[in-house]
């Protein structure tokens, strides 16, 4: 695959030129990647520990001023091997993932549903909201991908208010069908299957919390206050997933990344997933869609069906995102994020709201 003029700076094939091209995209976003910095979040109340960071890794982590808790550095450091890493003090999220969690306004004491969580940046992030009340129950389709989201709760000690599933988020219900009837057929298959490989996890808990959860459960969909849908999708707003290509062979981006057939199936995916999420809402509640791709069929137009066929939802400014480095999408009230209008990573952000009717 040969590399043209226009793409002479950037290592990027003709194909992925293309598909950019074909879906508005701008391909000199893929050039501003040197000025992205990397960005990592403090564990709440453990601001003090930056200087030991800063002495450990020679460089300064710098606050980002537009959301709390987040600091960027230098985009070749790497923060694996940090002793505060380890420690579980600091976590590596880029600033837009926490922007998406932010649209949320999480407080404590909500209870709140992650329907793709693997592998765990944003669920620990709204972990770390609700502090010592609320719950969260976090949901993957992918085994392997929730085992290292669970190693990553137990890592942060976060696991008191948190529950996963292994399960598909399309038809997940709050009441996983290994224990109470299933809601419809498709469910039940799914559900079964998924969840018994898994089962539920939770951290020990005293007997009397474990009861009030159960009674909660029962409760349902009633109580949940919050969504969280990071969708599935084609991550080529992540310029460090793209630039792996390069590595992994230009080919597997074909397959990945621009194989059409593969975008429908993802788009009727997503839009499967917003629904049941929503489903699971209560009224008055925020569900935050989100997608690390920056192509208007994954987004705008996952936004346009969904509300074509939910007359309850609506869709709600994000307040706090009028201090943010994002630009509206092409829907009013829609975000996206980009390395070079926000020097973060591509995201897609949409927050609804449900009416009662
Ligand atoms: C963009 S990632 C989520 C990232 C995660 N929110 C985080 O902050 O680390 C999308 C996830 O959706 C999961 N997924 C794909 N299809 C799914 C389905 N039908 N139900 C639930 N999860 C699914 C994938 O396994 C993947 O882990």
């Amino acid at each position: 695959m040969e590399a043209t003029a226009e793409s002479a700076l950037l290592p990027l094939p003709e194909e992925f030129l293309d598909f950019l091209r074909e879906n508005g995209l701008d391909p000199s976003i893929y050039s501003a990647t040197e000025s992205v910095p990397r960005y990592i979040r403090v564990k709440p109340g453990n601001e003090a520990c930056l200087q030991e960071l800063e002495a450990e890794i020679k460089s300064k982590p710098l606050k980002v001023e537009w959301l709390p808790e987040f600091y960027s550095l230098p985009n070749d450091v790497q923060i694996a091997n940090t002793s505060l890493y380890k420690q579980g003090q600091i976590y590596g999220i880029d600033a837009a993932s926490g922007a998406a969690v932010s649209a949320l306004n999480i407080s404590a004491g909500d209870h709140v549903l992650d329907l793709c969580a693997a592998p765990g940046a944003k669920l620990c992030m709204i972990l770390d909201f609700l502090g010592d009340s609320g719950s969260v129950t976090g949901v993957d389709v992918s085994q392997h991908r929730l085992a290292a989201c669970r190693t990553l709760v137990q890592k942060y000690a976060l696991g008191n208010r948190c529950r996963l599933f292994v399960a598909d988020g399309t038809t997940f219900s709050l009441v996983p069908a290994k224990h109470h009837d299933c809601i419809d057929k498709a469910c039940e298959s799914t559900c079964e299957e998924k969840v018994d490989v898994f089962g539920e996890w939770t951290a020990r808990r005293p007997w009397k919390e474990r009861k009030r959860a159960a009674r909660q459960r029962k409760l349902g969909s009633a109580m949940i206050g919050s969504v969280l849908v990071d969708a599935e999708c084609t991550h080529d707003g992540s310029v460090r997933h793209i630039q792996k290509f390069e590595q992994w062979g230009w080919e597997t981006l074909q397959q990945r990344v621009m194989n059409a057939e593969r975008t429908d199936s993802l788009t009727l995916l997503q839009l499967k997933l917003l629904t049941n999420g929503f489903r699971l809402l209560k009224v008055g509640g925020s569900l935050v869609y989100s997608t690390c791709s920056l192509t208007v069929a994954q987004n705008e137009d996952i936004v346009e069906r969904f509300l074509q066929e939910n007359a309850s939802a609506v869709l709600q400014e994000v307040d706090a995102a009028k201090s943010w480095p994002c630009r509206c999408g092409r829907i009013p009230k829609t975000l996206r994020f980009d390395p070079s209008t926000s020097q973060t990573s591509g995201l897609f952000v949409a927050k609804f709201t449900k009416l009662a009717l």
